[in-house]
């Protein structure tokens, strides 16, 4: 079994210069469950002003109350962990970059600031018991510094520890990580978080994303994010492109055997439903493929 957290509401629809209406939001995360999601993330605490999209995440995370599915949303400073409280969010993602170039354009701060952010961040959430789970953005590679040194990523991944989160992501925030690198990147963070708590955030933007995820899946990773159609891309991190299509890696796990309990019967709809919220066409593979049955199921 693999757990797939669908970001479409989050890292999906950040990068568009759309901004989709509250209720809408509701109503496409209530159809994810619907489809089998039980991870979701939905929204960002982050400044209005630099993520427009975001603004509503307070709203959308009230509003899906009363779903059975876990909905994430981020928290980059202490600001946002209040608002996280005050919107009655019972989980919570805490993000900086590994690198210094994209933490001063993503957070408007170097990494140490961000740390202490965080450290604040993490006491307000943890006093109203929100759950806590930390990514790493530019676990791999910087656009701006090159190749993160994977010291640097062991160092996020120590001070995440210290502060209670309790699962890791790996973020290959502009999709130029190899599988090499996920398998150095994960060897090292493994002394820090156990393997099954530990995820992978994968963009496809040079086409690796698959093959990057099944590498990861080859070391124990069992907890992936991705965005229905391959929607998505940090707006900091010049030449992101979108995260890996969840369509596409349910289909590899289910080709492979591997159960994610997700309907895939139901994600060509709302593909659909995605694509006119944002009012483009999406990159999946299978968004490019007509329906078929004998190809698209479960072995599982
Ligand atoms: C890799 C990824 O994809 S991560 C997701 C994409 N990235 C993001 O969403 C991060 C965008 N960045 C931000 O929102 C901001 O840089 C933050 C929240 C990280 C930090 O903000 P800073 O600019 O350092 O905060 P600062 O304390 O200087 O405040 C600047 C303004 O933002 C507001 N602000 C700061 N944090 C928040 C917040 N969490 N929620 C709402 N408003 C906020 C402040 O009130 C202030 O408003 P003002 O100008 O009206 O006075």
């Amino acid at each position: 079994m693999v757990l797939i957290t669908e970001v479409s509401l989050r890292d999906g629809l950040q990068i568009e210069p759309v901004v989709v209406p509250t209720e809408a939001k509701i109503r496409f995360a209530t159809r994810l469950v619907e489809a089998g999601f039980s991870s979701l993330e939905v929204g960002a605490f982050v400044n209005p002003a630099r993520v427009a999209t975001m603004a509503d995440t307070g709203e959308v995370v009230a509003g899906l109350a009363d779903q059975r599915a876990a909905c994430h949303t981020l928290v980059l400073n202490e600001r946002g962990a209040r608002r996280a409280v005050a919107a009655g969010a019972r989980h919570a993602r805490l993000v900086m970059s590994a690198s210094e170039g994209h933490s001063e354009a993503n957070s408007g701060a170097g990494t140490d600031e961000v740390m202490r952010r965080l450290a604040r961040a993490a006491d307000v959430l943890r006093e109203a018991g929100i759950r806590l789970e930390g990514c790493i953005a530019t676990a791999f590679v910087c656009p701006f510094d090159g190749d993160t040194p994977v010291e640097r990523v062991v160092r996020v991944a120590r001070h995440y520890a210290d502060l209670g989160v309790e699962v890791l992501h790996l973020a290959d925030t502009i999709g130029a990580a190899s599988p090499s690198d996920v398998t150095r990147a994960l060897a090292a963070v493994r002394d820090v978080f156990p393997i099954e708590r530990i995820g992978l955030h994968l963009h496809n933007t040079y086409g690796m994303a698959a093959a990057n995820a099944w590498a990861a899946y080859g070391h124990g990773v069992r907890r992936f994010d991705a965005a229905l159609g391959g929607l998505g891309g940090c707006p900091f991190a010049p030449g992101a492109t979108g995260n890996i299509a969840a369509d596409d890696l349910i289909h590899l796990f289910h080709r492979e055997g591997i159960d994610t309990g997700i309907d895939t019967a139901k994600l060509g709809p709302l593909r659909d439903e995605l694509a006119g919220l944002v009012g483009h066409e999406l990159p999946s593979a299978l968004a490019k493929v007509p329906a078929t049955p004998a190809v698209v199921r479960s072995r599982s």
